[in-house]
């Protein structure tokens, strides 16, 4: 990455513009608010593009004053990448760096925002019970340390884009954000405001800076038009942006120069950051942070580095998390010592959408109608007061796209319409009805960030899920026959047949998206020809768009494939691409609390009890034990828990699967039935067992809903 190392010819340091630009010391460390309650949103009052109220002004005034802050000492890299040429100062500790005990305390605070290979943890105080763990402070920190690591991996001088989705903390958090990372050393920070986790790789990708990544040539062609329009446009373009004026203050002689290019040479430089604020489909109270680079998302052990090192930074600069003093004095102290220039607010939707808008374009490729490929189409949007309202109005309408009955677009914080997430059957039904109620061919449900998806057809039939991993399915073994389609563990027998009838290869992997998507790089990597990696959750990643967990895009190829049909006059809508996929009869989950702080190892006690179980032989059961079903057999490949087939008879075929939850103290046990009430049945089995002290007498188990099941069969109901 070619960042130039010129230095700036001068920069300001001013006093109270510095500390207004990033919205600092303007409310407390950790925001108060409380959700408003909004009545439903009317389909056709929404505006996702247009900002929320920001921290950040368009266009900071100019310095008035060249001080530099009083008792300021430099920053150390706390282990990362050498000193920051340039990097911010810290103001002095107020009692000192943070040591002993309560170090120990300070990084465990930190490391407890870990959740897989994002950050996350809660924002707004309010509910209760639910401390605020991710307060402004552990945020600016996290930001120092993006900016390390960063520069630890040869980035001399970062640029980073960071996004937001409209979650109340945003805001604040954004521009904490933005100071950490400014303060860690990076040489310019573009906040885009809302925008979607995918968009946020995107403007890697568009601003050059993943060109030579797994995408077809012909998408690159569209991706480096884009990003060359884009740069002679103004989205990207600091100058017509209201991009700060380079020097425009005094010089800073306490400070080292900065490696800060000049606006113009910034904005030709690609993107070799991008972060994404939000908690995805948790509630309004949470918040989280997603990290890209060039390659990718960040992955777990670089997120544990990550938050160790802002732990380091924390006690370096002597700031207790969580206590709102010792945070906010921080916060502002240092908002008073920063650069503004390094600083710029851009919108990247309207970019972003321009690509999306290309690719429909391109996969469409009507020989009447190229640029308004969806001129007699009307598709409906459930954004659930996320981020993908935008989709609606900057991607499908101007393609021509009839875009009326589309619902809760406008982005809210409080999501008060239904869980923006398309795994809840709330927001599945919401957006049948909406397809329903508008007669539109087509329904696309987001999730808040947009990393996930999935599609409604004409008829008000929910396509999620087992169904929206067969749909794309369909389409990638039509581009890529034979192709190796990998999921997550809990897919149905019915999908394995359903890909294999078409001629692909599935590989039921393990929960977890990154796992899935890790699982497929791996096979493409060892040679095997592997297109699409799709959880049912909605996470689905195609090789020919980077590996990335992407909503819109899955979007993008179910609209297209919509199109196609209708140009080939093919019966029937993309539905019809399911007539060979078998449903289940049922399919229930329930959960099993772990109450041990060690909940992996008695997790993992319990499975090879659970094994054992299956697996022995036919027999009465011992100690008043019973013996596993005759009819249940264990599924030969297992890469989580184990899964276990179940003979239902006259050829019907139900599984169960016990696991442990990714993240949580749980036993998770998955059943599927072509039976009903085979489902409750099943697990009735399972909690009989676990009652009876099949796994060990004394586990710290709590049964929940399973308990009721073990105590009916008890009773022979
Ligand atoms: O293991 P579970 O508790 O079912 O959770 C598993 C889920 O965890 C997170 O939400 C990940 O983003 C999902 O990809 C994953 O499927």
């Amino acid at each position: 990455m070619a960042v130039s190392q010129r230095p700036l010819a001068a920069r300001s340091s001013g006093t109270a513009p510095q500390a207004h630009a990033l919205g600092l010391g303007l409310r407390g460390a950790a925001a108060t608010l409380r959700p408003r309650r909004h009545s439903r949103a009317p389909a056709s009052s929404s505006s996702p593009g247009a900002p929320r109220a920001s921290l950040i002004p368009a266009a900071p005034p100019a310095p008035a004053a060249t001080s530099p802050a009083a008792g300021s000492v430099p920053l150390s890299n706390g282990g990362l990448g050498g000193p920051a040429a340039g990097a911010g100062v810290l103001p002095g500790p107020p009692s000192g760096p943070i040591t002993g005990a309560a170090l120990g305390e300070l990084v465990r605070k930190f490391k407890r925002l870990q959740n897989g290979s994002d950050i996350r943890g809660i924002a707004l105080e309010g509910v209760p019970n639910e401390p605020v763990t991710l307060s402004a402070g552990a945020v600016f920190f996290i930001g120092v340390a993006f900016a390390r690591w960063l520069r630890s991996k040869g980035h001399a001088a970062p640029k980073v884009s960071v996004g937001r989705d409209p979650r109340l903390s945003g805001p604040l958090l954004e521009s904490t954000f933005a100071a950490g990372l400014i303060h860690g050393g990076a040489a310019a920070v573009h906040l885009f405001g809302l925008a979607t986790t995918p968009a946020m790789f995107y403007s890697i990708v568009l601003s050059g800076g993943a060109s030579s990544g797994p995408a077809s040539p012909a998408f690159f062609s569209t991706a480096n038009s884009v990003a060359s329009a884009a740069k002679r446009a103004s989205p990207l373009n600091p100058d017509a942006a209201g991009s700060p004026p380079a020097g425009s203050g005094g010089t800073n002689t306490m400070l080292p120069p900065p490696p800060v290019p000049p606006a113009s040479e910034l904005a030709a430089q690609p993107y070799t950051g991008a972060v994404m604020l939000t908690a995805s489909h948790l509630p309004y109270n949470a918040n989280g942070l997603k990290f890209f680079v060039a390659a990718g998302g960040l992955d777990k052990p670089d997120i544990a580095e990550l938050l160790q090192s802002a732990a380091a930074a924390a006690a370096e600069a002597g700031v207790n998390i969580g206590d709102p003093v010792s945070e906010q004095s921080h916060l502002v102290a240092v908002a008073l010592s920063l650069d503004p220039s390094r600083l710029a607010r851009l919108p990247f939707l309207p970019t972003y959408s321009a690509s999306l808008r290309d690719l429909i374009k391109r996969g469409v490729n009507s020989p009447a109608n190229y640029h308004f490929p969806l001129l007699g189409c009307h598709v409906v949007v459930d954004a659930g007061n996320g981020s993908g309202g935008f989709f609606a109005e900057q991607v499908l309408a101007p393609l021509g796209a009839d875009t009326s009955g589309s619902v809760f677009l406008n982005p809210d914080g409080t999501f008060p319409n239904h869980p923006p997430n398309p795994e809840h059957p709330a927001a599945m039904a919401s957006g049948a009805a909406a397809v329903k109620a508008s007669g539109a061919e087509l329904g696309i449900v987001f999730d808040t960030d947009v990393d996930r998806s999935a599609i409604v057809d004409a008829a008000g039939r929910e396509i999620n899920s087992n169904r929206f991993i067969a749909l794309m399915s369909a389409v990638v073994l039509r581009q890529h026959p034979g192709t190796t389609i990998v999921t997550d563990s809990v897919t149905s027998n019915g999908l394995t047949d359903f890909i294999g009838a078409l001629g692909g290869k599935h590989m039921r992997y393990k929960r977890g998206y990154k796992n899935v998507i890790g699982a497929g790089m791996r096979l493409n990597a060892a040679g095997e020809d592997c297109a699409l990696m799709m959880e049912t959750s909605g996470h689905g990643a195609l090789r020919e768009n980077f590996f990335l967990d992407d909503g819109a895009y899955l979007a993008v190829k179910a609209i297209i494939e919509h199109v196609r049909r209708k140009q080939e006059g093919a019966a029937g809508g993309l539905a019809e691409l399911l007539a060979g996929l078998a449903e289940p009869a049922e399919s229930r989950e329930w959960r099993v609390r772990i109450q041990h702080s060690d909940f992996k190892a008695v997790g993992g006690r319990v499975l090879s009890a659970f094994h054992e179980w299956v697996t022995a032989a036919p027999g009465e059961g011992e100690g008043g034990v019973p013996a596993a079903p005759g009819s249940w057999s264990l599924e030969s490949v297992n890469h989580e828990g184990w899964r276990v087939n179940i003979d239902e008879g006259e050829g019907r075929r139900g599984w169960l699967l016990l696991r442990q939850s990714l993240h949580d103290p749980l036993l998770v046990l998955n059943v599927e039935s072509e039976l009903p009430g085979g489902a409750e049945a099943a697990a009735a089995r399972v909690a009989v067992w676990l009652k009876a002290g099949g796994a060990g007498a004394e586990l710290p188990l709590d049964l929940g809903a399973l308990a009721a099941l073990a105590a009916a069969a008890a009773a022979g109901k």
